[in-house]
C-alpha cells in the first residue's frame, strides 16, 4: 500500500488543465500507483488503497471543492491508447467527459502520444466501456475534443422522488457513463444561474440524497456501477441555439446521509459530458431528441458542450443511444505536488466553510 508518509517525501507530477472552466488535474503515468487485471480491481484497489491521493490531490492546501483528477493508466483493452479512472470529491469515478477532455488535451499537447493534424483519435478504456475522442489539433493546440461515449440509458422516466424540504419531484435516473438523478430546476424551486449557485448546490444535494435512497440502480453489464452519483438541474434553451441549460452537482466530500440539509455540492463549471449523455438518452427515450439532431447544453459558466446521439443500440436488452460531446480544454499549470513525511494533513485537509459537513 502506497502511503503518504513511510516513504519519506512523495512527489507527485500532474498537468492541469480545464474544461470550458472545469477543472481536471491529469496524473500520467499512474501505472505503478493502480493494481488490478479487471476494471472492477482497479476500481477496488483506487478505492481502498488510493483513496489518500484523491484527497491529497483534490482537498486543500492543494485542490478545492471543485477540483477533480484523472489517472492515466495503460488500458486493459490492447485496441485503446490509454485507460483512465476519474477522481472526483464524491469518490473514484469510472468515466466524465470534462476530464476525458482534459486528458485528452494534456496526452496530445504535452506530445505524451503522438499528435496528427488536422484530427486525432485517442482510444480511451474506462471502467464502463470504450470511449474514442477526437481531438482537432491545429499548430500543435487541441483546438477542440469529441468524446464519443459509451452507451447512455433512461432508467427510469418522471420517477416521484420525495426530497425532504422540497416536497415530491418526478425525475429523470440515467446513465451517461456515470449514474444521474435528473430534474428540472423550476420544479425544485431554483432558478439556473451562477448568481444562484448556493441554492442550486443545496437543492442538488438535497434531490442526490433523496434519490440514492428511493432509487436503487444497477448497469446492467457492468454490475460494480451501482450509484446514482451526480445530480442535474436543467432548464429550458434559448431562441440562440442553446437546447437547453444545466447545472450538474457533485457531492463536495462524504456527507452525512441521514440529514438532507447538511449537504454540501459544488457545481460542475462546464456544461456536464456524462450529465449530457445522461439527459440526451432521457431526452430520446421520450422522443423528443432524435438520433443526428444537435444538442447544445449550456452550464453554469454560458460554456456549451455540443451533444449529438450516434446511433440506438442496447445496454443489457435496454434501449440505448450512444451519444458524443464536444468541447474544448485548456492546460492551466504544469505541477509538482510534495507530500512531506511529517506534514501535519498528509491526506490534505476541510473545513466547513466551504466544503461539505465531512464525517471522515
Ligand atoms: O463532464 C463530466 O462528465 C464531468 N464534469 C464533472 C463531473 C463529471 O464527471
Amino acid at each position: 500500500m502506497v502511503t503518504p508518509s513511510s516513504t519519506g517525501t512523495t512527489g507527485i507530477a500532474s498537468i492541469d488543465v480545464h474544461a470550458e472552466g472545469e477543472p481536471g488535474r491529469i496524473l500520467l503515468g499512474a501505472h505503478l500507483l493502480v493494481r488490478g487485471a479487471t476494471w472492477p480491481e482497479r476500481m477496488r484497489w483506487c478505492a481502498t488503497e488510493l483513496d489518500w491521493l484523491r484527497r491529497l490531490l483534490l482537498r486543500e492546501p492543494r485542490g478545492h471543492p471543485s477540483m477533480c483528477a484523472v489517472l492515466v493508466l495503460p488500458p486493459l483493452d490492447p485496441r485503446a491508447d490509454v485507460g483512465i479512472i476519474v477522481l472526483e470529491q464524491g469518490g473514484f469515478r469510472p468515466m466524465s467527459g470534462s476530464n476525458t477532455m482534459c486528458a485528452v488535451t494534456a496526452l496530445l499537447e504535452t506530445g505524451s502520444l503522438p499528435a496528427t493534424e488536422p484530427e486525432t483519435v485517442v482510444r480511451i478504456d474506462t471502467a464502463v466501456g470504450p470511449v474514442e475522442a477526437t481531438a482537432r489539433v491545429e499548430g500543435g493546440r487541441v483546438r477542440w475534443v469529441r468524446v464519443r461515449n459509451v452507451p447512455s440509458f433512461a432508467w427510469a422516466l418522471d420517477e416521484p422522488i420525495a426530497v425532504p424540504e422540497y416536497g415530491t419531484v418526478a425525475a429523470d435516473i440515467a446513465f451517461g457513463g456515470q449514474f444521474y438523478v435528473q430534474a428540472r430546476a423550476a420544479d425544485m424551486g431554483v432558478t439556473l444561474g451562477p448568481e444562484h449557485a448556493p441554492a442550486i448546490a443545496r437543492a442538488g444535494t438535497a434531490l442526490l440524497a433523496a434519490a440514492r435512497e428511493q432509487v436503487p440502480v444497477a448497469h446492467p453489464e457492468k454490475p460494480d456501477v451501482g450509484e446514482i452519483a451526480l445530480v442535474m438541474l436543467h432548464g429550458p434553451g434559448d431562441s440562440a441555439g442553446v437546447s437547453g441549460r444545466n447545472s450538474v452537482v457533485l457531492p463536495a466530500g462524504r456527507i452525512a446521509l441521514d440529514d438532507p440539509t447538511s449537504w454540501r455540492g459544488t457545481l460542475d463549471r462546464s456544461p456536464c459530458g456524462t450529465g449530457t449523455c445522461a439527459r440526451m438518452a432521457a431526452l430520446h427515450a421520450r422522443g423528443e431528441l432524435d438520433l443526428g439532431v444537435p444538442f447544445v447544453h449550456q452550464g453554469v459558466l454560458g460554456t456549451t458542450f455540443r451533444g449529438l446521439l450516434h446511433e440506438s443500440t442496447t445496454v443489457g436488452g435496454r434501449d440505448a443511444v450512444v451519444p458524443s460531446i464536444q468541447g474544448r480544454a485548456w492546460i492551466t499549470g504544469y505541477a509538482q505536488h510534495v507530500l512531506q513525511p511529517d506534514d501535519p494533513f498528509p491526506t490534505g485537509l476541510t473545513v466547513g466553510d466551504i466544503w461539505s459537513t465531512v464525517r471522515d
